[in-house]
């Protein structure tokens, strides 16, 4: 294994394997910290955690077991994945998990950059935009678990760390990897270790990816690992063998818990044409809902069933203040877990995920292993075979087109 990624959720970690995979290294997405070795032809290993809403020592805990078994695998560079919204809480866990990262490897140059463009996520001058809006404009504000109210990742990322936080903009990064490494030292040179760069374009993801092919430690969104992959081929270590992928046919069922403005789009769009079930935050917390009933109604139908809570941020927010927050979520994630389970038990071979959070739930709740990264269904969302018989596509919040349930359940079931 050459690249060691830690990722603080599971589709998050799915979206770095799809760019990894697309730039031609063969990427295994492992849930939790494996007990045993990688398979030899492994050449990016991604541990995904769901660690992006736990307390600060947790996150800091598990990022550093997963870096221990990466480190025992004969990585020689690391990436620490986390949201290209940047998802975390003034106390953490981004900054926080950085740092210790930091700490263990050495590292004492430390890009911060969760641009991703092809979903519309820019930083420049150190703030994070979502297509034309700031971070805080986005719809990231109305986040049920970590709400982004300041769009000013150097700020944010300040409140969360020891140490303080450094820059380079856009500018530089224009001039290339030479002009990128330079910065980084006269940053370096400043006291900061952690430093946030600019990036617009996946030009510029390439040139930082360029600029830190002798970092040990590197931390964004999915797409600064764009450029890293060239690094190694230039060095003459990968294999240039893709892995087989083989479609799987059989029933389909698609969950979604995200409440982001584009699930709350696709769950409407489909409940127009499916079957499609609204799981009720009051109801589930008075104990009306019986997942075993859910999977029973889903097993019954044709075309693609979708059962949901997604709501929009009004309905969530009266939820949360009626249960509290962490309550409704660990309620509805155990359900959408049990709900995977049951599903799978009966047969289903196609099992879709809208949400980190829920998807990390799902995945916990089905036990798997590991995942085979496969061909992409939309930008940063590939689908996964989870097993003999299963194939999964975990979808991040924000992710897809108007019909991306349709799309997935039909590119899933394709032979290649
Ligand atoms: N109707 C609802 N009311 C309150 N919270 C909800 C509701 N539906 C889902 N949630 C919670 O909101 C969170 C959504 O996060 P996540 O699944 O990561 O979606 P996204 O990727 O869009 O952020 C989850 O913890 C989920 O359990
Ligand atoms: O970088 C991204 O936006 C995604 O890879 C990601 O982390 C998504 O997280 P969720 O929105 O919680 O699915």
């Amino acid at each position: 294994m050459l690249l060691g990624c830690i990722g603080d959720d599971f589709t998050g970690s799915g979206d770095l394997g799809n760019t990894l995979a697309k730039a031609g290294m063969r990427a295994v997405q492992y849930v939790g910290v494996p007990d045993g070795p990688a398979a030899p032809h492994v050449e990016a290993g991604i541990v995904a955690l769901k660690s992006r809403s736990l307390p600060v020592a947790e996150a800091v805990a598990q990022s550093r077991a997963a870096l221990d078994w990466l480190r025992a695998q004969g990585c020689t560079q690391y990436l620490f994945k986390y949201c290209s919204t940047f998802d975390s809480t003034r106390e953490g866990n981004i900054g926080p998990v950085a740092e210790a990262l930091a700490d263990a490897l050495d590292a004492t140059r430390v890009i911060v950059c969760p641009a991703f463009p092809a979903t519309g996520r820019s930083v420049y001058l150190g703030h994070l935009f979502v297509q034309d809006r700031l971070l805080n404009e986005s719809g990231m504000q109305h986040h049920p678990l970590t709400p982004m109210t300041d769009p000013d990742i150097r700020r944010w990322l300040g409140h969360q760390v020891r140490g303080s936080v450094g820059h380079v903009a856009a500018a530089v990064v224009g001039q290339g990897a030479e002009a990128v490494r330079t910065a980084l030292d006269a940053e370096h040179a400043k006291g900061h270790r952690l430093i946030v760069a600019d990036a617009i374009t996946d030009a510029d993801l390439v040139t930082l990816g360029q600029g830190a092919a002798d970092l040990p430690l590197i931390t964004g969104g999915s797409g600064i690992a764009m450029g890293l992959p060239e690094n190694f081929r230039a060095r003459g270590l990968l294999s240039g063998s893709a892995a087989a992928w083989r479609g799987q046919a059989g029933p389909v069922v698609a969950l979604s818990g995200s409440c982001s403005a584009a699930t709350r789009d696709q769950v409407a769009r489909h409940a127009a044409r499916h079957p499609a079930h609204e799981i009720k935050a009051g109801a589930l917390m008075a104990g009306e809902i019986d997942a075993e009933a859910l999977a029973d109604w889903a097993m019954a139908q044709d075309g693609i069933p979708l059962l949901y809570s997604s709501a929009d941020p009004d309905a969530v927010r009266r939820a949360q203040n009626r249960f509290g927050t962490a309550q409704i979520a660990t309620r509805i994630e155990a359900l959408f877990a049990t709900l995977a389970r049951t599903l799978v038990a009966r047969g289903v071979t196609r099992l879709i995920s809208a949400g980190g959070e829920t998807s990390g739930a799902v995945v916990e709740g089905l036990r798997l292993a590991q995942l085979e990264i496969g061909p992409e269904i939309a930008p940063g969302v590939p689908m996964m075979r989870a097993g003999d018989a299963l194939v999964v596509a975990l979808k991040s919040g924000n992710f897809g087109g108007p019909e991306f349930f349709t799309d997935a359940a039909r590119m899933m079931e394709a032979p290649q």
